[in-house]
């Protein structure tokens, strides 16, 4: 299949990577072309989990990526979300498949509203998290640090779900669970949690751009707040009456560790067999000016009114705002624009 990546970061270039070796045609998109540079001249080089190098096609437009795609796969921080939807959203056709890898922030569903609005009958697919980890390692290669065995996808319009699923496993192999609904989706990716803490807790090094190994950083006390808030998480989720993957299960089903296993003892036993990835050197991490406003404000957005109280979520909200003097909540440019109460929200496939 021809697939266009919207994004040309880590994952976007470890996907290139997967999808050539599995015989699909991706093509890469980066918004300013930053991304895509390097590969103007050079093959993507990828290591790691994917071993390739290959001539990675370019698209130097939304238009020009999305022309002959079969499916499209957004796959840059949320930050970017809105911008590379409305750009996407005049050249998406009827009949073909767009990904959200990964959803925060409900981006998917404006994507669906987007598509509805303009009587465009494609099919929307919501991760919870990436088929896969990776890192640039320079302009034109990518370390891939692995390639998870499960993830949880939700689909748009539900009828399609079967469909969606289908599409998402000739691309990337049976590692896909349909999940409840987007809502189960908007509430599994535990980006925000693990990275929240690890971020306030290694804030000095990172503002310091001191090296340091992202898993080695998940001590155990560091592991016991990522568990608090993992249970705020859980506690939103069973408000809604929706089953999701907790943070133990997320680490055991992403690394292949047996059950039983705290979330302190796996991150060890991956920083002792990886050592890496690096954890982020400079403030400007997307682990705090993603994953905060779109992902921590997100969940508390779910819980306002009814749903359980939230202090650690907050609490991390308003310790990172005071510690970087900006106000994260005012910086989600998705929330505003979707209702968390539409329909497609609880559809199940
Ligand atoms: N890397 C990983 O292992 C994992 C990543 N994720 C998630 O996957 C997603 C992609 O991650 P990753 O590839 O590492 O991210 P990167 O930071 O490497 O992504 C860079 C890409 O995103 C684009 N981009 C960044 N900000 C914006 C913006 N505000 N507007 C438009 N485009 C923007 C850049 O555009 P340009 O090319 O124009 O500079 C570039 O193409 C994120 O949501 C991340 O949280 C989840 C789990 C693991
Ligand atoms: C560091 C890692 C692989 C795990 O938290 C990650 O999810 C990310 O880079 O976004």
């Amino acid at each position: 299949m021809r697939v266009a990546i919207l994004g040309a970061g880590g994952v976007a270039f470890g996907m290139a990577a997967f999808l050539h070796e599995a015989g699909h045609e991706p093509v890469l998109w980066s918004p300013t072309g930053k991304g895509t540079a390097g590969l103007l001249n050079e093959d993507l080089v990828s290591t790691g989990a994917v071993e390739t190098r290959f001539r990675a096609a370019v698209a130097l437009s939304a238009r020009e990526a999305l022309v002959e795609a079969d499916v499209a796969i957004v796959a840059l921080p949320a930050n970017g979300h809105k911008a590379v939807i409305d750009a996407a959203l005049p050249h998406i056709r009827s009949g073909q498949t767009v990904i959200v890898s990964a959803q925060l922030s409900m981006g998917a569903l404006y994507l669906a509203k987007g598509l509805e609005a303009r009587n465009v009958d494609a099919t929307v697919v919501a991760f919870a998290t990436t088929v896969l980890m990776g890192r640039k390692t320079g302009p034109a290669s990518v370390a891939v640090g692995g390639v998870r065995e499960r993830l949880e996808a939700a689909v748009i319009p539900a009828s399609a779900a079967q469909d969606g699923l289908a599409t998402c496993r000739s691309l990337f192999g049976d590692r896909f669970r349909l999940a409840a609904n987007l809502l189960a989706i908007a509430l599994s990716n535990l980006n925000p949690p693990i990275h929240m803490a690890s971020a306030l807790c290694n804030l000095t090094r990172i503002e310091k751009g001191e090296y340091w190994a992202n898993y080695d950083g998940i001590t155990p006390a560091v592991a016991r707040l990522i568990e608090a808030l993992d249970r705020e998480r859980l506690a939103v989720a069973a408000h809604f009456g929706v089953s999701v993957r907790t943070v133990e299960e997320h680490y055991r089903l992403t690394f292949g560790f047996p059950e039983g296993q705290g979330v302190a003892e796996m991150a060890a036993a991956v920083h002792e067999r990886r050592k890496g990835p690096p954890g982020p050197t400079s403030l400007d991490t997307r682990f705090v000016t993603e994953d905060v406003p779109f992902g921590i404000v997100a969940v508390l957005a779910l819980a306002e009114g009814a749903g359980p109280n939230l202090p650690l979520h907050r609490a991390g909200v308003d310790l990172l705002g005071a510690l970087y003097g900006r106000d994260f909540r005012a910086e989600n440019d998705l929330l505003p624009l979707v209702d968390i109460q539409d329909p497609l929200v609880l559809a199940r496939g």
